[in-house]
C-alpha cells in the first residue's frame, strides 16, 4: 500500500484542507461540538471546495472529519448547523449577517466536475447528513458511524438534495421514515438502504477512501465529469442542463469548426465552415 502523505493546503480555523497525490481532503475540525457547523465553518468549505475545484492536479475530493472529541472520545462527521449560532433568520457570523451558506456549499459539491466522497466517521446529522447525500459516494464507518435526521425536531427543514434527492436514493416511504421519526441508522442500515456504498472497519476508513480515490483518478477525468453531470441532469432541471451544456460547448471549444469562428472574427472575416463539416 502506497504511503499517503497528506500535504497542508491552507490553514482554516474550522476545517483541516490537504493534498496527496490527486486527492483533496477537506475535514471539518470541530469535534467537541459533533462538527457542527457555523458561518465561519461554511466560509471555510467553500473556499476549500471552490479551491479543490479549479485545481487542476486534483482529481477527487474526501470531505471527512477530524475527532474523535476531546471531551468524550467520540466521532463525528458532522452534526449540521451549529445551533448556539443561529440567530432569528439563519445562522450568524461574525459579521452579524444571518445566512443558510452551507447551501451554496451543497452546490458546489454538486456542480464540481470532480467525484466527491463523503468519508463518515462517525454521527452525520440534520445538516450534516445532507452533506453526505449531495457527495457522490459515501463511505461509513462500521463501528461509529451514525446517520440521523434532526431537521424536524429544530425547525430546520432541508427541502432540497437532503431530502429530495434523498428519496430518490432510498425510496420515498424510507426518506419520509428517516424525516418524520429522526431515528437513528448503523452504517449498515445505511448501506441496506442505498445511501452508503461501503461499511468500513473503521481504522481502514481514511485508507480505504484514499484507494477509491487513486481507482478513480485512473479513469478518464472527462468521463468522470460527464457521467457525474449526466447523472446529476434529471434531478437538476434547467441548471442540470447548463452545467452538462456547458461541458459539450467546452468540448466543442476544441474542433476546428470553434478554432474557425474564433479565427473569423478576431480576422474580421466571414467564417468559412467546409461543408465535410456538417455532421
Ligand atoms: C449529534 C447528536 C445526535 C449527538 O448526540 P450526543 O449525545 O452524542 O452528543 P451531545 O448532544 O451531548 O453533543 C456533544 C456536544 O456537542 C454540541 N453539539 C452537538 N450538535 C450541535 C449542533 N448542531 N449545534 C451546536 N452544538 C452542538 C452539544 O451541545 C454538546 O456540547 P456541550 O457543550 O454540552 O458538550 C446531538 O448532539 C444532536 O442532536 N445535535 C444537534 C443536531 C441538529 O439538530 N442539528 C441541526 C439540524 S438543522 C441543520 O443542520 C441545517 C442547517 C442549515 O444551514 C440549513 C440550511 C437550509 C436548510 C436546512 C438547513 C438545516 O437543516
Amino acid at each position: 500500500m502506497e504511503q499517503i502523505k497528506w500535504i497542508k493546503a491552507k490553514d482554516y480555523e474550522d476545517i483541516t484542507y490537504s493534498k496527496c497525490n490527486g486527492v483533496a481532503r477537506i475535514a471539518f475540525n470541530r469535534p467537541d461540538v459533533r462538527n457542527a457547523f457555523r458561518p465561519k465553518t461554511t466560509k471555510e468549505l467553500y473556499d476549500a471546495f471552490y479551491d479543490a475545484g479549479e485545481d487542476t492536479s486534483i482529481g477527487v475530493v474526501l470531505l471527512s472529519a477530524e475527532g474523535p472529541s476531546s471531551k468524550d472520545g467520540i466521532y463525528s462527521f458532522c452534526s449540521g448547523g451549529d445551533q448556539k449560532a443561529r440567530g432569528h433568520q439563519g445562522y450568524v457570523g461574525e459579521d452579524g449577517y444571518h445566512r443558510l451558506n452551507i447551501l451554496e456549499v451543497q452546490r458546489l459539491i454538486r456542480f464540481m466536475p470532480k467525484a466527491v466522497i463523503a468519508v463518515v466517521p462517525g454521527w452525520a446529522v440534520g445538516g450534516g447528513h445532507s452533506l453526505h447525500v449531495v457527495c457522490d459516494l459515501t463511505l461509513a464507518s462500521k463501528e461509529h458511524a451514525i446517520f440521523k435526521q434532526t431537521d424536524a425536531d429544530v425547525t430546520s427543514f432541508d427541502g432540497g438534495y437532503g431530502s429530495a434527492y434523498l428519496a430518490k436514493m432510498v425510496g420515498q416511504k424510507k426518506a419520509r421514515e428517516i424525516f418524520f421519526l429522526g431515528r437513528n441508522y448503523s452504517a449498515q442500515e445505511a448501506f441496506d438502504m442505498g445511501m452508503v456504498n461501503a461499511v468500513i472497519p473503521h481504522d481502514e476508513l481514511e485508507t480505504t477512501a484514499y484507494q477509491w480515490a487513486q481507482e478513480i483518478l485512473e479513469k478518464s477525468p472527462t468521463s468522470i465529469k460527464m457521467l457525474k453531470f449526466a447523472m446529476n441532469l434529471t434531478d437538476d432541471g434547467m441548471v442540470g442542463q447548463q452545467v452538462f451544456a456547458g461541458e459539450a460547448t467546452r468540448l466543442a471549444y476544441m474542433t476546428d469548426e470553434a478554432k474557425e469562428g474564433r479565427d473569423a472574427f478576431l480576422e474580421k472575416r466571414k467564417p468559412n465552415f467546409p461543408k465535410q463539416w456538417i455532421p
